[in-house]
């Protein structure tokens, strides 16, 4: 039952989600805000560390573009942690339904608070986390033809926050896998690859030795892969997809993982396209959809020194365009970018430049001008 109507609603109306490099899309029921007085009031979250740079930089660049959005911005932070500013964003997010969001800093520390980033999620069960890696033209890295979605369960898995010491000295942190979170994201996996024309989806796992938790993950998006003939289904224990993503990225088309392997290979792809500045993201829910960089790096160590690469915002930001139907603000501010980046001229530190976050913006609106 749960399946059949999974299916039905994943297959609505496509969502075009990235530039017109790459026409990525995905499918799903989650509600369409609407607009009031001919704009759209999306919730912006800047986040901590290079998160306010990046952040004013997509307003420049909409804001020059006149692009029909009001934002709502919130400032919280995971710096000190109030719960305030959380419970803000959270409000903020369900009265919008879309949302661009950076990163919040988490402490290290176990007196520190728990994830604001992960309880966000959960709260608002944005359960689907797509990360788009891929090759940028003018970005030369140790490989080419690298073109790999990264499908990750953005709720549940190692990231449930559930630990307590049994007797001192022992510790039992779990790891939360259930049937039907597992089947939603493989069923949002399947339908990705089938709209995207994508030829294989690989479930990553570790059910050698987590045989319960792993194994109830692998064997749903296996049993799933039955109902999509045209797409190949195949395994890979987690160690082995990591070293065979740094070795031979190329093999991978759709990947579908449990929330920290996700963390983890979006990590490695970011490295293998040239970081964490660059790669855009989102994460996907039934109502609310929340666009955020894919690799999610606060950036902490470059705060306010004007060096961050904007990219993976911006670029994320577009996807929140195309998310809302204006493709064509989308196509100019992502071409736009793309271009910055292929000429080579204005980089930042990230990417071995010397220019400055604000040059990189300047930069994309001077391209933009050629695209009117
Ligand atoms: N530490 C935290 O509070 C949080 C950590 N995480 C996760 O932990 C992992 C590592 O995080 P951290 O150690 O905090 O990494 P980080 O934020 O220190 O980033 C690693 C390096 O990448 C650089 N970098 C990141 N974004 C950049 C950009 N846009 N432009 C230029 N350089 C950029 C940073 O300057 C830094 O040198 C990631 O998987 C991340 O998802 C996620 C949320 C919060
Ligand atoms: O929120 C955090 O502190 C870490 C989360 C994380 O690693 C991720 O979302 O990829
Ligand atoms: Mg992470």
């Amino acid at each position: 039952m749960l399946r059949t109507t999974l299916a039905k609603t994943l297959t609505r109306s496509p969502i075009p989600l990235v530039g017109a490099r790459s026409a990525t899309t995905v499918s799903s029921d989650i509600f369409k805000p609407l607009k009031y007085g001919g704009k759209y009031t999306v919730t912006l979250i800047p986040g901590d560390g290079i998160g306010a740079e990046v952040a004013e930089s997509v307003k420049a660049i909409f804001k020059a573009d006149n692009v029909p959005i009001d934002w709502e911005q919130v400032d919280v932070t995971g710096v000190g942690a109030s719960e305030e500013g959380f419970r803000e964003s959270v409000q903020s997010l369900k009265k919008n339904k879309v949302g661009l969001k950076g990163i919040l800093f988490t402490p290290v520390e176990r007196s520190g608070h728990a994830s604001f980033n992960v309880a966000l999620r959960q709260e608002l069960d944005i359960f689907a986390s797509l990360v788009l890696i891929k090759n940028i033209p003018g970005v030369k890295t140790r490989h080419d033809g690298i073109d790999m979605c990264l499908i990750r369960e953005n709720t549940e898995g190692e990231y449930s926050g559930l630990e307590h010491q049994s007797v001192p000295g022992v510790v039992e942190s779990l790891k939360i896998v259930t049937k039907y979170k597992s089947e939603r994201i493989s069923r949002f996996a399947f339908e990705f690859a089938l709209k995207n024309n994508r030829k294989k989806v690989t479930v990553v796992h570790k059910a050698n030795i987590m045989k319960l938790a792993d194994g109830l993950f692998r064997h749903t998006v296996q049993d799933m892969g039955k109902e999509y003939p045209t797409i190949t289904t195949n395994d890979m224990i987690v160690d082995n997809a990591s070293m065979q993503a740094v070795s031979y990225p190329q093999q991978f088309d759709v990947l579908v993982l449990p929330n920290l392997y996700g963390s983890i290979l979006s990590n490695i792809g970011a490295g293998l396209v040239g970081g964490p500045g660059l790669i855009p993201g989102c994460n996907i829910g039934r109502e609310i959809a929340v666009f955020e960089p894919g690799c999610r790096h606060v950036g902490l160590d470059i705060k306010g020194q004007n060096q961050a690469n904007p990219t993976a915002l911006l670029l994320s930001a577009t996807m929140l365009l195309r998310h809302l139907g204006l493709d064509d603000h989308a196509d100019r501010i992502s071409k736009a970018v793309y271009a910055v980046l292929a000429e080579g001229k204005v980089r930042t530190p990230d990417l071995n430049g010397t220019s400055t976050t604000s040059d990189f913006t300047k930069a994309a609106l001077e391209k933009m001008e050629t695209l009117y």
